[in-house]
This record gives structure tokens, sequence and C-alpha cells, in this order.
């Protein structure tokens, strides 16, 4: 016989180091999906208009904690970690500002047009966002990156690829001390950059990424629910994440980028951008972790790589989940009519979160 399978797998308490939960009705029918299983997220502050200010990050933070108030969670200690939204015209100020709240940990740079609600994003990095760099090198204060050009010219494909040269490499050969965050990789690329680089850098890397291929996106035809962007790459890209994640570097850590869309508008003739995977994230991740036979690397990449590069303490509870069959539903609520489909519905996972302890 080989040797039996875990049953049970307990880990430090994971955190979501990329996470969207809108807002309004929606926030309030998502954010107890993250906060069941993540101690802490990093919330994305794409929302329309966007959150280009502190206190519009601190308001965002309230409308957070009072969602997960009326959530009736048995655990209500979940901690937003708020963002600020770059823009051309981001002062250091502000960015001092936000810092001094110690309640906002990082900003976000959208190329303008990359991704959803990312138009009044930056349309010149190096050209437009000096001060506001310097401010944060300064800081130490995170730039998460959206790693994609938007150049039309470039195959979607190549577009995080094409990042590194254009805007990746320059950005840290003029602000070496900055930290970034490369968000959602997708590519071999993206993983040989992050690993070799010099100077402060890691990525986040989604579930989905770690699952599928693009083919998933066209099986038995075309199917919205796994369009997201970076959109999936070829099956070399998906085993180079893999790699990644798997190993012992201390650069690579765990970001849904769960991005709520209402069912109607993911099953448009124009499509949103976005695969919804709070409600199931660990046992996602943990279903890609076991297919690589490394589950034991799961706990490093979910709970400790990341607060070790944001300068955070690590958790001091834990997450148990336990091999039993998770069907994921259908359809879920989404606040109103509208309704949401999680990645992968219908389908059946092998592992389960039986529950947090905050002991
Ligand atoms: N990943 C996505 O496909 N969509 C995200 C935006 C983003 O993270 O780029 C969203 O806000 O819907
Ligand atoms: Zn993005
Ligand atoms: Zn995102």
């Amino acid at each position: 016989m080989s040797d039996s399978v875990p049953q049970t797998l307990t880990l430090i308490r994971p955190d979501d180091w990329h996470l969207h939960l809108r807002d309004g009705d929606t926030l309030g029918a998502v954010v107890a999906d993250t906060a069941r299983q993540f101690q802490r997220a990093i919330v994305m502050p794409n929302l329309r208009p966007p959150v280009t200010t502190t206190e519009q990050a601190l308001e965002y933070r309230e409308r957070i904690l009072d969602a997960v108030a009326q959530a009736g969670l048995p655990d209500t200690s979940f901690t937003p970690l708020m963002t600020l939204y770059l823009t051309d015209n981001t002062s250091p100020d502000e960015l001092r500002m936000a810092h001094g709240t110690g309640v906002v940990h990082a900003v976000k740079l959208y190329p303008a047009g990359a991704t959803t609600n990312s138009d009044a994003g930056v349309t010149d990095l190096l050209g437009r966002c000096r001060p506001a760099l310097e401010a944060l090198q300064e800081l130490g204060m995170p730039l998460l990156v959206h790693g994609e050009v938007t150049d039309p010219q470039v195959d979607i494909f190549d577009r995080e690829a094409v990042f590194i040269d254009r805007v990746m490499i320059p950005l840290r050969k003029d602000f070496p001390e900055l930290k970034v965050v490369f968000e959602h990789l997708t590519t071999r690329d993206g993983v040989q950059y992050v690993r070799d680089a010099e100077g402060p850098i890691a990525a986040t890397i989604t579930a989905h990424h770690l699952l599928y291929n693009r083919n998933a996106i066209f099986q038995g035809g075309l199917r919205p629910h796994w369009y997201c962007l970076p959109v999936l790459k070829r099956e070399i890209h998906r085993q180079a994440l893999i790699e990644a994640a798997t190993s012992d570097s201390p650069r690579f850590f765990l970001g849904t980028d769960s991005a709520p869309h209402a069912r109607d508008l993911k099953e448009h003739a124009c499509g949103c951008a976005g695969c919804y995977t709070a409600l199931h994230a660990m046992e996602l991740y943990a279903t890609a972790f076991e297919r690589a036979g490394r589950l034991d690397r799961l706990e490093a990449f979910a709970s400790l790589n990341g607060p070790a590069f944001y300068g955070l303490p690590t958790n001091t509870g834990t997450l148990t989940l336990e091999r039993q069959p998770l069907t994921i539903p259908e359809s879920l609520p989404m606040g109103g009519d509208a309704t949401l489909v999680p990645l992968a519905a219908g389908e059946t996972l092998q592992w389960r979160v039986a529950a947090p302890s905050n002991v």
C-alpha cells in the first residue's frame, strides 16, 4: 500500500493578498466568503469611482467592517488591508497621509485601460508618477502592479511578458528599493523575472491560474466564467506557476483575485473579466497543491510569505481543511436580483474548509 493520504490539513490562518470586495449590496453578499477563510485581505481599490484618497479608503474600510459585522459570522475579526488607486495625479502628501493611518498598506497601479475599472489608471508611469514612486520607496509602502501593457499591437497572451521589458525593468532600475508586488502572475516569463530579480519584489498567484490553462475558456464551447485578466495562458505557463508557488522561494504568495461580476454581465456579448473564487478559495488552492504533490508547501504560500513581504505579523489562529467532498454551488446571491456564478460551479472538490480557530 502507498502512504496514507492526509485526511486533514491544519494551517496557520491564511491571508488573501489580492481581493475585490466591491461595494454596496455586492460587498454585503460576498464579504463573509472571504472572512470565513482568511484573517486579512488586501482589498483592491478599483471601485467606481476608484479609491484614490486616504479619506475614501478610510470610509470604504468602515463599510467593509460594517458588512462583516452584519454577516452574522461567529468570528468577526477579519481585517481589511486597504489600498489606494494610483493615478497620474496622486501626490506624495496623499501617500504619506495614507501610510500614516496604519490601515492603508499599499498602492495599486492599473495601467489605464488594462482591466476592470482601470479608466482612471496611470497613462505613463515613469513620465507622470515619479514623485509618487519616490514617496512610496521612501515610505517602504508596496506598489501593487497589474502587469500588462495596454498597447493594442501586443497580443493579449503576450501582454505580461512585454510589460516586464517595457515597464517593470525600467521602473525597478529607477526605484531599486521600491517594494513591488507583481499581481496575479500568469506566465513563465513572470515567474523567472520575479524569482531572479534583485531587490524587494514578490508576486501573488491565483488559484485559477494554478488549476487551469487557456483551454478551460474554450472547453466544449465558450465559457465566460473562466475569463479573467490577465487571461489564462498555455500549459507551460501554468506549470511554471505551480513550480513557483510550491517552491521554497518566499517571493510567491496567495492572492485569489476573487472578482465578483453579476452572472448577466459575465454571460454577455462582451463579458466582464474576473473569476469568483472567494467562496472556495482554500479548497481550490489545496486541490492545486495536492495535484502537484506539494501540500506541505501550502502553508508557506498561504500564510507565511505574504506577511513577511508586507512586514506584518503572521496570524496566530489556524484554518483546518478536511478531505470531504465539496460541491460548488451553481449560483450565489449577489444582492438585489443579481446572482453570481462561482468558478467551477457544479464541480466537486475533495477538500473542504472545516473551521477556523483563533486560539
Ligand atoms: N482580474 C480580473 O479579471 N478582474 C478584476 C480586475 C483585475 O484584477 O485586473 C476585476 O476587478 O474584476
Ligand atoms: Zn489586475
Ligand atoms: Zn484583481
